[in-house]
């Protein structure tokens, strides 16, 4: 259920509703009515739209924001590298990053904290397919920091979407659009292009990300369902404008451009904007919130059920990345083996756990703040602990996964592991698939053949 904590504050106010037109003015009047570029604006701002898919892209999927600002984002010193031979994102760029491709299931033990480093030297790239410079595929990454971000920094990516889930600590996060605060068990998206701060109210933070260097998140079809259910479109929150006016201090931007750091200088915030309206934004969505669906009579259904957003490719049905998630739910299918089934899948699954416990794995061994990789047709499923369980209970209706929180980043491209995902980090797990499945015994009994009378 969602919780009481994510009532509104002050400082941070939202407008609701996914995929609508919304605009937003910190100061009335500053949004010019029945046009976009007046010859002068009444308050003196300049006029600058943020184009989030091609200017030509479909009615249905094109996306732009229009800004009013006090100094327009063109107004910099060139970007210059910064870091080149350590900052790396980039999953083609070879000679720098190595990237496996290996049929091994894989899982890692919980990433560390790292109180050193701030939210872009926080950003560790464990898997991924395709390549940003291309606009295909996508990232998966690990954050840990424990700093804030300078007070006069800001941080873009022009490779992709940041799809961000918080696995601990909060993040503030300022935007060009304004302010959104992500608890664990929330998450945010912060679209390509948008310019943030990530200062950390309450310590060290910890969490996954998803980057999509093509498409962009929509919420899943629902079929049969009808008009409601899943992750409702009027619970999708979206930051209100919240300006500053600083035209004398030394900014540094930040961007990730092809996986690599730059950073160019200017002499005013880029947090500048007074009002704003269009389709494209950074959001918020609680998780709480998701309505579960489930089956209620037999069998175990497919984990798209659970899809929060999807980003399809070109093929209807496929997507480059759907982030599906396990909440807390009832199981009461009959005569069933309740847990995921035994499977292998031409798409690829990333896994994460936010806190709690999943049900198909018993073993201890998939801890919050760890991971596991499946990758195409790796074969796996549940663990001969949590078989043994399943196969063998009461099935009264139960209450699954109290407390926890378990997601998904599904992919149609098979995804290569980094060195740093690999080995850097040490926390694969050797003995995974040994302690997992290796255990498991065969049942079979043959059938005691029938006799003819
Ligand atoms: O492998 C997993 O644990 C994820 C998963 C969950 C589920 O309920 C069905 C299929 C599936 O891949
Ligand atoms: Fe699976």
């Amino acid at each position: 259920m969602p919780s009481s904590k994510f009532a509104h504050s002050e400082k941070y106010r939202y407008l609701n509703g996914f995929s609508s037109y919304h605009e937003s003015e910190a100061i009335e009047g500053t949004l010019p009515i029945g046009m976009n570029s007046p010859q002068k604006h009444p308050y003196g701002l300049y006029t600058e739209k943020l184009s989030g898919t091609a200017f030509t892209a479909p009615r249905t999927e094109n996306l732009q924001t229009w800004v009013y600002r006090i100094i327009p984002s063109c107004s910099h010193g060139n970007f210059e590298p910064r870091e080149s031979s350590t900052y790396n994102t980039n999953p083609e760029n070879k000679p720098y990053e190595k990237i496996h491709h290996i049929p091994n299931q894989l899982r890692w033990d919980p990433f560390d904290l790292d109180e050193t480093v701030d939210w872009v030297h926080s950003l560790h790239l464990v898997a991924g397919a395709g390549d940003p410079t291309m606009k295909n595929g996508l990232g998966m990454y690990i954050y840990a920091a424990g700093k804030d971000m300078g007070e006069h920094e800001a941080f873009y990516s022009a490779d992709g979407d940041f799809l961000i889930v918080p696995q601990h600590g909060v993040l503030d996060i300022r935007t060009e659009l304004g302010r959104i605060l992500v608890r664990p068990k929330e998450i945010c998206v912060i679209p390509r292009g948008f310019k943030y701060r990530v200062t950390l109210p309450e310590g060290p933070v910890r969490g996954y990300i998803l980057e999509l260097y093509q498409g962009q998140f929509k919420l899943p079809e629902l079929g049969p369902i009808g008009s409601n259910g899943l992750a409702n479109a009027r619970d999708f929150q979206v930051p209100v404008a919240d300006f500053d006016e600083d035209t004398d201090s030394e900014w540094h931007i930040l961007s990730k451009f092809a996986g690599h750091l730059f950073q160019a200088k200017q002499t005013h915030t880029p947090f500048d904007v007074v009002g704003w309206h269009g389709l494209y934004y950074p959001y918020k969505y609680d998780l709480g919130r998701f309505n579960v669906i489930g089956s209620t009579s037999y069998d175990h259904p497919d984990p798209s059920i659970f899809t929060v957003l999807t980003a399809q490719s070109d093929h209807a049905g496929t997507a480059i990345a759907d982030f599906v998630i396990f909440p807390p739910r009832w199981l009461v299918a009959e005569n069933t083996f309740r847990p995921p089934w035994y499977h292998r899948n031409t798409m690829s699954e990333f896994m994460g756990l936010i806190d709690g416990q999943y049900d198909a794995k018993t073993g201890g061994g998939f801890q919050p703040a760890g991971a596991s990789l499946h990758n195409v047709m790796s074969a796996h499923g549940p663990d001969a602990g949590a078989y043994e369980k399943a196969s063998n209970a009461d099935l009264k209706p139960v209450k699954e996964g109290e407390g926890s929180m378990a997601f998904m980043f599904e992919s149609c491209l098979m995804v290569g592991v980094t060195e740093w995902g690999l080995k850097t980090c040490k926390k694969v797990q050797a003995e995974y698939n040994a302690e997992s499945w290796q255990p498991l015994k065969p049942h079979f009994k043959r059938p005691t053949p029938k006799v003819a009378s």
